[in-house]
């Protein structure tokens, strides 16, 4: 069996890129974790040198060396936080491509897209842990015994002292861990969920004022944030605990070494400068410890985010490696084409069979249901068939680089979405630096320059959910964005489900000038005004192929009121 390289293996090759910067991060983490002892020996040394010989010159030599060290050790200390950041950066920006990548073909998928997006918040939630104080406290950790043995080196009781110290604090960590495991977990899950509601309900914020929803949406989020704030209000009491039991236990620890400490001074076995060191060591010693209780909730996230993020990239595996084609000729095909929608019994597509050559336009018609959609997302690659074969220009569209393939095709979906940027940016597809002429061009191709031009910001108008365009306003812009560029197929979804008259006669238009070119254009409808163009028509029933001929000819034989459609067709296209 061969071994999965997604998933896992990308966190940990991410994680070893930044090893040479932990590397250093350690190195610095002995420098610091030796200059801690700068504390405890100084104590050492006011109390058993400068206290017994009263030599303030040694005082001041001694304070000066305290200062200069401290300030190395804030150095050190303050590069390695800045070092840690910088691995967590690295870590993301090596996966955050990735992520994105797999996330969107999740989404293709149609039941996955509603669901929550928990890729980036995983990632988020380990790079965070970099950031964090628990991250140090882990290259300081290894130094603990260190500490403790040095505590030995005073006096073995002392040493036994904070061993048994040391134990019960990690065993108090471990609890703490076993106690909140499910709690974290469910707390997170039900928090995301409230999230995603809340987003959901803005931005359909009008549909739940329009029918009167928003008190039983905001019960629905309620409910969601109470199990969210139940279970993290139990987990936070339960870390809390323990958080404060580490604490007190540690200062009590400490001045139970001060006190075990003085006994064996009053018995003449060990020096009051030793007393002191012995509990300042312990404390240094023992901080990692509470550090890293401290902050087990955000590593408890992150070991959480590590396991769901390497599944989910091992289950969503990057689009394979593919030649970069040249443009093909616009001649579609179909051959027993196949569709199933996730779960179903029944095909929504079945054996379906065409060809669309150049200089061709074909409608495909049928009843709400029928499989318009689906079909034309099937021809863009978008669902993928389960029997059958489809080629552009004879290559199968797995053979095309995805989003070279997209430069090809030109696509109005039937929901038509823009995204948040100027409208030259939405037409150029999102194109940082938009090309003004092609822009312009497919503007003007989909009847939108005037429109465009009436608009006090003209092509550098934000659009944002919810405004400023109508409907038809983003239709048309749609329409010029199939059009950018030099697509060899044009796929339209309900083209002109929003278009007035004018901008129906517009796109009859554009069809008719990408007819003269050579180019192919399908157009998946229910309105006669928008097979006027078309020189063929396909007719889909219940997801099977009905008929398929010269547009007059199948209207005639398989359309009921064959003669009152072809009328209104003729009527409207001034044929
Ligand atoms: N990703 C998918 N893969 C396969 N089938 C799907 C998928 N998504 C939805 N379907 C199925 O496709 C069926 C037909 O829907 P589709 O949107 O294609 O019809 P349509 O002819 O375009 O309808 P309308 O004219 O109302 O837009 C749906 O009933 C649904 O079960």
């Amino acid at each position: 069996m061969t071994r999965p390289r997604n998933g896992f293996p990308e966190l940990r090759q991410a994680w070893r890129s930044g090893m040479w910067l932990l590397v250093a991060v350690f190195l610095f983490s002995v420098f610091v974790n030796l200059l801690m002892l700068t504390g405890p020996l100084f104590m050492l040394q006011v109390y058993d040198r400068v206290l017994g010989s009263r030599s303030e010159e040694t005082l001041v030599a001694l304070f000066l060396l305290v200062g200069v060290l401290f300030a190395l050790m804030g150095v050190l200390d303050f590069a390695r936080g800045r070092i840690l950041a910088r691995v967590g950066a690295r870590f993301q920006t090596m996966l955050d491509r990735r992520v994105f990548g797999a996330v969107m073909r999740h989404s293709l998928i149609p039941q996955f897209r509603a669901g929550p997006v928990a890729g980036p918040r995983d990632l988020e939630a380990i790079r965070t842990v970099f950031t964090s104080p628990a991250m140090p406290a882990f290259f300081d950790a290894p130094w603990t015994p260190l500490f403790i043995a040095a505590i030995f080196v005073f006096h073995p009781l002392l040493g036994g002292l904070a061993v048994a110290g040391g134990v019960f604090l990690v065993g108090v960590a471990a609890l703490n861990n076993w106690l909140t495991r499910h709690g974290t977990a469910g707390a997170q899950a039900a928090a995301r969920d409230a999230q995603d509601l809340a987003d959901q309900a803005r931005h359909s914020c009008e549909i739940v004022y329009a029918q009167g929803m928003n008190g039983t949406i905001s019960a629905r989020w309620q409910r969601f944030q109470g199990i969210a704030l139940a279970q993290t209000v139990r987990t936070s009491d339960w870390t809390g605990l323990f958080a404060s039991l580490t604490k007190a236990f540690r200062l009590f620890l400490q001045s139970a070494m001060l006190a075990l400490g003085a006994w064996l001074v009053l018995n003449g076995e060990m020096t009051a400068g030793g007393m002191i060191a012995a509990s300042i060591l312990l404390g240094r010693g023992l901080a990692p410890v509470e550090q890293v209780i401290g902050q087990w909730a955000l590593l408890q996230r992150a070991f959480a985010g590590w396991k769901a993020l390497g599944a989910f990239l091992e289950a969503t595996p990057p689009a394979p490696e593919t030649l970069r084609l040249p443009k093909p000729t616009p001649s579609l095909t179909l051959r027993g084409v196949t569709v199933f929608a996730p779960g179903a019994r029944q095909p929504t597509l079945s054996n379906i069979s065409f060809s669309v050559t150049p200089g061709e336009a074909a409608a495909i018609i049928g009843k709400s249901g029928s499989g318009k959609s689906t079909l034309a997302k099937t021809l863009l690659g978008l669902i993928h068939p389960v029997a059958g074969e489809l080629r552009l220009g004879g290559a199968a569209l797995d053979q095309y680089d995805r989003d070279a393939l997209g430069t090809f095709i030109g696509y109005l979906p039937q929901q038509v979405s823009l995204f948040a940027g100027t409208i030259s940016e939405n037409i150029a597809r999102m194109c940082p630096d938009p090309d003004d002429s092609r822009v312009v061009d497919a503007a003007h191709r989909a009847n939108a320059h005037e429109m465009i031009l009436s608009l006090p910001d003209g092509y550098k108008t934000m659009v944002h959910a919810g405004g400023p365009l109508s409907g038809g306003q983003c239709q048309r812009i749609a329409l010029a964005r199939a059009f950018y560029g030099d697509p060899v197929l044009l796929i339209l979804d309900e083209p002109n489900s929003a278009l007035d008259g004018e901008g129906s006669e517009a796109l009859n238009r554009a069809v008719r000038d990408f007819k003269r070119d050579g180019k192919a254009v399908i157009i998946m409808t229910h309105r006669p005004m928008a097979i006027a163009e078309c020189d063929r028509l396909i007719v889909v029933e219940n997801g099977r192929l009905k008929a398929d001929g010269p547009r007059d000819e199948v209207l005639r034989t398989m359309v009921k009121n064959a003669g009152d459609l072809q009328n209104l067709v003729l009527r409207r296209s001034g044929a």
